[in-house]
């Protein structure tokens, strides 16, 4: 067996702690030497190798800096993987410098990707200078192979003329339990703020769910994606903020700091999005937030939409499922389709374990 591949994981978190599960397997442990682990406040290095049991007595702030300089050598003699698994835009823009040390980035993050191009450029060039990767297949779809998907239809010469979906675990869960396309009865719906009380609970929703109901998450899932398309690669200069997204945050929530309060102040809002379901029901039809990108008219766009209660999105559709369908030359006029839970611990840290096996070896 070859040399195992040195792990740096930054945050340990829903996500963090089932990617460091998966490592543990014993079919994939021999392959890997986790050599660093951080949350916001702790860290541990140990080039010989560390456990999550150690973290909890670490007294070391963490540091980008200092990791960089602790990782730069391990990458001269062998591979090295820095596993972002936080949502810090802090991290996300030091990217570049680790790929540029030969240190190789795998992340279910979304912020390097989605925001500023010149970062995402830095991104891009950095790999090309080196020997390191940037790796993100969990940042759309979570485990759902959506990333590779559109980067093999590009590779391969044919053209993309269509994505859109529901890009969002989080709104596909809201919508589809608020929404459903043949409910019993009116009053055995539960109410909005419930919903998105319980998306939180399952793991779904971003570290403050303000992120899931303003639209920016599915922006930036639906940015990442344009990227990939060379006709739209400059199309979103300033990522995500670029995207014309409709928010579903009541006016006067935006400013919350955090989840909790965002949450208690979402009841007063329920009678509102009661309404929208009331109306939407009366003409036979059910709300879904959907991302569209439109290759030819150049549009990205995320937006609170009214379908058919027997329309595929309304019936294919149940927990946090994403659907995402690619509309190419030669998948046309049939799309090709891609479906499953597309948010929760355990399959986005599939996307982030796949991405790194994709390095061994
Ligand atoms: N949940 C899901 O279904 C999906 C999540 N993702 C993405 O996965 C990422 C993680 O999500 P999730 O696990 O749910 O989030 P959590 O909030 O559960 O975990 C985040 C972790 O990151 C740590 N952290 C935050 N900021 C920093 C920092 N500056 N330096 C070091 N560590 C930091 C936190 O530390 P502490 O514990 O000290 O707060 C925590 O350990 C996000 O980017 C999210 O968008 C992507 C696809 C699906
Ligand atoms: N909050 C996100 C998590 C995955 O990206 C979602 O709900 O889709
Ligand atoms: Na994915």
């Amino acid at each position: 067996m070859s040399q195992p591949v040195s792990v740096a994981v930054i945050g340990v978190g829903l996500v963090g702690g089932a990617f460091l599960r998966q490592l543990a397997l014993p079919a994939l442990a021999p392959h890997f030497r986790l050599v660093y682990l951080s949350s916001s406040t702790r860290c541990i290095f140990n080039a010989a190798g560390t456990q999550l049991s150690a973290l909890a007595s670490a007294t070391d702030a963490p540091s980008i800096d200092a990791l960089l300089t602790r990782l730069t050598p391990l990458a001269t003699t062998g591979k090295v993987v820095l596993v972002d698994n936080t949502s810090a835009q802090a991290v996300a823009n030091a990217y570049p410098h680790f790929l540029k040390a030969g240190v190789s980035v795998v992340t279910p993050n979304k912020k390097a990707f989605s925001g500023e191009l010149g970062l995402y450029k830095e991104i891009v060039q950095a790999q090309t200078e080196g020997k390191s990767r940037a790796l993100g297949e969990a940042t759309v779809g979570a485990g759902l192979p959506v990333v590779q998907t559109l980067k093999d239809i590009v590779a391969t010469g044919d053209k993309v003329i269509r994505i859109e979906g529901v890009l969002s675990g989080t709104l596909s869960y809201i919508f589809n339990t608020f929404s459903p396309p043949s409910p019993s009865s009116s009053s055995d719906l539960p109410s909005f703020s419930q919903t998105v009380r319980v998306a939180r609970e399952k793991g779904y929703t971003e570290p403050h769910p303000g992120d899931d109901l303003d639209g920016s998450d599915v922006a930036r899932k639906l940015t990442i994606l344009s990227r990939i398309v060379p006709e739209l690669a400059d199309v979103l200069p300033q990522g995500y903020a670029s995207v014309d997204v409709q928010s579903l945050v009541p006016k006067g929530l935006e400013g919350c700091k955090t989840g909790d309060e965002f949450l208690e102040k979402l009841v007063a809002h329920d009678a509102e999005y009661a309404k929208l379901r009331e109306e939407a029901a009366k003409e036979g039809m059910v709300l879904r937030y959907v991302g569209v990108i439109d290759v030819e008219r150049r549009v990205v766009k995320a937006s609170l939409e009214k379908y058919p209660a027997t329309h595929p999105f309304a019936t294919s559709l149940g927990g946090s499922d994403n659907i995402l369908s690619f509309t190419t030359q030669r998948y046309s006029p049939r799309p090709l389709l891609v479906q499953g839970a597309g948010a929760g611990a355990d399959v986005t840290a599939m996307g982030v374990m796949g991405d790194l096996l994709k390095l061994v070896g």
